[in-house]
């Protein structure tokens, strides 16, 4: 059935739009099964991020409880940050500016990866001498040369509020805190239907996995029934190699994994919207003389407008854009296959999103906008659009 709303404007006409109208609501009404996202994307492309940006948008945010569990992850950020930054400076062969601070350098490194069991002013004031350290400061630069986490620079920056025993954690601070996915998780809130798309409120299911190589078989598990997957991407990892495989790119790993997710025999119903995320990060790369060109030579044949970053942000764009319009790889289904393989009876579409997940005021606009999408995706399947 494909109703389209009439615009003639007799009495049998206006009666039959009421009649589509009741018949809208009441399907919204009665629809009683959650609209289901899943977050799909390669580690810290920022997936578990926007679960924390519903949380606060769409649920009650975080309690004290939960604000004191993550004081304890951004104390262990703090270390993992200052750690990995100096115990790379030799691989580097980048020394300490003050030669004074190598007894600081050795005190963080005395505690290994994973940090002293209790954080005492000492710990801090090395941190602090340390972060203060121009070594330190240009290995931080180069730190697309080994791993560190996106938010080294944002917690070492706030030691002397994060060193303070009765330190909460602000949304901010939650928002930046690092923490690994492993296994799925999941997430139920509700959202008001805009007037426009006929009222109600609707149910969401969001699930978030692991991004990481090792998490990606369990995938499969939540695969069935998924309205909408939202592929993340981090834009900024354009120069780093994986925390899995340091031979791999990050955005490379990020293109082959999306054309599998697009070309998943599993995932052909649901509707794909891409995050081009952590725009803020790609930004400041750029404007500090970063270039992609070197990792994507093709870059210095791509012709846009705007300025060096706006060139970037787009042509990262046309790479995944480039992914859709690949053949798709057609292989005939053996018998015990074919009732799950379903081809798709519609052309597809796939939606991209410029985003910055750890800024609240971009989230809740650009969920707005995906949210009409996903709904007006929604009433088409059922043939009222
Ligand atoms: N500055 C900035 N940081 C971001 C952005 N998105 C995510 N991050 C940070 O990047 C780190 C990784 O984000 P996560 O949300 O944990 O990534 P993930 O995709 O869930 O990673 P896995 O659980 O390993 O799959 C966190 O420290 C986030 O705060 C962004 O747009 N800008
Ligand atoms: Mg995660």
């Amino acid at each position: 059935m494909r109703l389209i709303p009439c615009m003639r404007g007799t009495d049998e006409d206006e009666d039959h739009s009421k009649q589509i109208d009741r018949e809208i609501k009441n399907w919204i009404k009665t629809y009683n099964e959650a609209i289901k996202l899943l977050l799909l994307g390669t580690g810290e492309s920022g997936k578990t991020t926007i679960i924390k940006q519903m949380k606060i948008l769409h649920v009650q945010g975080f309690s004290l409880k939960e604000r004191a569990e993550k004081a304890v992850h951004i104390l262990h950020n703090v270390h993992e940050s200052i750690y990995d930054i100096v115990s790379n400076m030799p691989a580097l062969s980048i020394p300490l500016q003050n030669p004074k601070n190598i007894q600081s350098q050795h005190y963080i490194l005395k505690w290994g990866p994973s940090g002293p069991l209790e954080y005492t002013e000492v710990y801090f004031d090395h941190v602090r001498a340390l972060w203060r350290d121009g070594g330190v400061r240009e290995c931080f630069k180069r730190a697309n040369e080994y791993q560190l986490i996106d938010s080294a620079e944002y917690f070492l920056d706030r030691i002397d509020l994060i060193e303070k025993p009765d330190y909460v954690p602000s949304d901010a601070d939650i928002l930046r805190c690092r923490q690994k996915t492993t296994g799925i998780q999941k997430i139920e809130f509700k959202v008001k239907v805009p007037k426009s798309m006929h009222g109600g409120v609707q149910d969401f299911w969001m699930f978030d996995v692991g991004g990481q190589r090792g998490e990606r078989k369990k995938w499969i598990q939540v695969f069935e029934g998924i309205n909408a997957i939202w592929f993340l991407v981090a834009c900024s990892d354009f120069d780093q190699t994986l925390r899995e495989d340091n031979t791999q790119n990050r955005l490379k790993e990020a293109l082959e994994l999306f054309g599998d997710v697009w070309q998943s025999r599993f995932l052909l119903e649901a509707g794909l919207i891409v995050f081009l995320n952590k725009q803020d990060l790609l930004e400041a790369k750029v404007s500090q003389g970063r270039s992609i060109a070197p990792y994507f030579p093709q870059y210095d044949q791509f012709s846009a407008a705007g300025d060096e970053y706006t060139r970037t942000k787009m042509f990262i764009k046309s790479l995944f854009m480039g992914i859709l319009t690949k053949k798709r790889e057609r292989r005939q289904p053996n018998a015990s296959e074919r009732f799950i393989v379903g081809e798709a009876t519609r052309s597809r579409e796939c939606y991209f999103h410029f985003t910055t997940a750890t800024d609240t005021d971009n989230v809740r606009t650009v969920f707005r906008d995906v949210h009409q999408i996903i709904l007006t995706q929604l009433l088409n399947n059922i043939g009222v659009y």
